[in-house]
């Protein structure tokens, strides 16, 4: 009869045994892995399989040596082996992409007698750009059909951006005539006729990003991406990502992948720098650099992209002081400032204020679905008086409110004053009757041509009826027998027409 082997016998045979599978096991997957590397409890590389070594020149070493002995996630990009180390749990089956390829992995952690975790061993199964013959084909199969898919969702989502990216203004859907309006359109049609770069000055509201996307729509570049990035609305420690982009592998999460930053994404077109004054000084040393090169080097990466942008900025900061305050780079403010082009804020063209509500009007019961309001002569009298902190956008938030809350089709000064507590009347001007005062016929003609004189009387003609009928151009056109159109075209001919102010 067989001897009864002893409990502690038995238990002495069992950890044998598993040792030995242990050992087995280890063999087993070092051979069907395609790679296999073991890492300490400070995450350094402590052996690597004979099949590893295919992967190191991807990752951009020639040696073994070079690569066994160095932390893992220094030279393993996006691995997770170190979370392995620290949170003890294995991770049975991942995908991992970094500049070598897309693989399948496996990571379990090594504990010793006692629990505790003394290294990690990592597996790569499968890698997605070989077509081995093994049971995991289906699942990479799987996955390269989802990949092709995302990548051509992207193509279709960055072609369908460039579309949007073509600007919805032009330089004539700047509303004004007013001198200082007519100077600056002069000034922008000259600036998109060539490369040189844009500084857009004027307080907030004065459209400068309107204007930016005129410029852009009457260049050369017209047929490429606009591409606007506000400075003020990104975090500092963001922004060269988003200007300079990404390389793949170069981090973990999101940008794992990598990505674009702006500037490539304009290229041959145009870049929006909106709120240039409040860049950081660091990031302003390495955009001078961008302008000055036109090239840039995505983070993470040691290539440099060549690039052909052509750069748009706008502040409503004061640059010149903060140059002088040591707040902005005096060379890179030199840089920018090749074109300036000042837009003025609503006070200092009151002349523009009836055309501007009538085109805010216009817009807003267009995107609203509403009927078009009109502004009463009383209305655009009271508006003239405005200091107008916000310019043309504040002016559009209150026409906005006072054309949803006002139930006539004319909105008087009680309509405004609902969205604008602190308006007050205006006097409304009698200067059409003093300009028909002053066309009576001179005692002698010589000192005018027939044609100025013409012109003259036409645009009394026109004041005059316009203030008879309250500012109303639908009545004023019937008063003189021409067409609506007719009328505005020749109040848009005449700079500085102001015929209610
Ligand atoms: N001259 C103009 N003609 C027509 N619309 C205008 C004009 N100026 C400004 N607007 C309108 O006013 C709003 C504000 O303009 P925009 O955003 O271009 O101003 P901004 O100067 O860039 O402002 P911020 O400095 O606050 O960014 C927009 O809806 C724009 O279409």
């Amino acid at each position: 009869m067989p001897l009864k082997p002893s409990a502690a016998a038995l238990l002495r045979d069992a950890d044998e045994v598993l040792k030995l599978a242990a050992r087995s096991m280890f063999d087993t997957f070092a051979q069907a892995a395609l790679g296999m590397l073991v890492v300490d409890k400070r995450h350094r590389i402590v052996w690597i399989s004979e099949g590893y070594k295919r992967f190191l020149p991807a990752l951009g070493f020639e040696h073994e040596d070079e690569f066994v002995g160095k932390p893992v996630e220094e030279v393993v990009p996006n691995t997770l082996m170190v979370q392995v180390l620290e949170t003890g749990q294995p991770m049975l089956v991942d995908l991992l992409t970094n500049r070598a390829g897309t693989f399948l992995v496996s990571r379990l952690p090594l504990r010793d007698d006692s629990g505790q975790v003394i290294g990690a061993v990592g597996l790569v199964f499968a890698n997605h750009g070989e077509h081995h013959e093994t049971t995991l084909q289906p699942l990479m199969l799987k996955f390269s059909q989802l990949q092709q898919d995302l990548e051509d969702a992207q193509r279709l989502l960055a072609a369908e951006q460039v579309k949007n990216r073509r600007p919805k203004y032009t330089i004539a859907s700047f509303i004004g005539t007013s001198p200082a309006v007519m100077e600056v359109k002069r000034t922008a049609r000259r600036a998109a006729s060539s490369d040189a770069t844009v500084l857009l000055l004027g307080e907030t509201g004065t459209g400068k990003e309107l204007m930016a996307q005129a410029i852009h729509a009457a260049s050369g570049r017209a047929s490429k991406p606009f591409v606007g990035i506000n400075i003020a609305a990104i975090p500092d420690s963001l922004l060269e990502a988003e200007f300079f982009g990404v390389a793949p592998g170069a981090y973990t999460g999101a940008d794992r992948k990598g990505r674009s930053g702006k500037f490539k994404l304009a290229d041959g077109g145009t870049l929006f720098l909106d709120e240039i004054g409040d860049m950081p000084m660091a990031v302003q040393a390495k955009l001078l650099r961008v302008l000055q090169e036109q090239e840039v080097e995505p983070l993470g990466s040691n290539r440099v992209e060549r690039i052909n942008v052509r750069v748009i900025a706008a502040t409503s900061r004061d640059l010149p002081a903060m140059v002088a305050a040591g707040q902005f780079r005096a060379d890179l403010f030199y840089r920018l400032n090749v074109l300036p082009l000042r837009l003025p804020p609503l006070r200092e063209r009151v002349a523009d204020l009836d055309a501007l509500a009538e085109h805010l009007l216009d817009d807003i019961a267009r995107r609203s679905h509403m009927p078009h309001k009109s502004l009463s002569a009383e209305a655009l009298a009271a508006l003239a008086q405005h200091a107008w902190p916000g310019n043309a956008r504040e002016l559009r938030n209150v026409l906005e409110q006072a054309a949803l809350m006002s139930d006539g089709m004319t909105l008087n000064v009680g309509d405004l004053q609902q969205a604008l507590p602190g308006l007050q009347p205006g006097p409304i001007s009698t200067a059409p009757q003093h300009q028909a005062a002053a066309l009576m016929l001179p005692a002698e003609v010589g000192h005018k041509t027939l044609p100025a004189a013409v012109a003259e009387l036409e645009a009394a003609y026109i004041a005059q009826a316009l203030a008879q009928t309250g500012g109303n151009k639908q009545a004023a056109a019937k008063l003189l027998g021409i067409a609506r159109a007719t009328l505005y075209e020749k109040m848009a001919s005449k700079p500085g027409w102001q015929p209610n102010v």
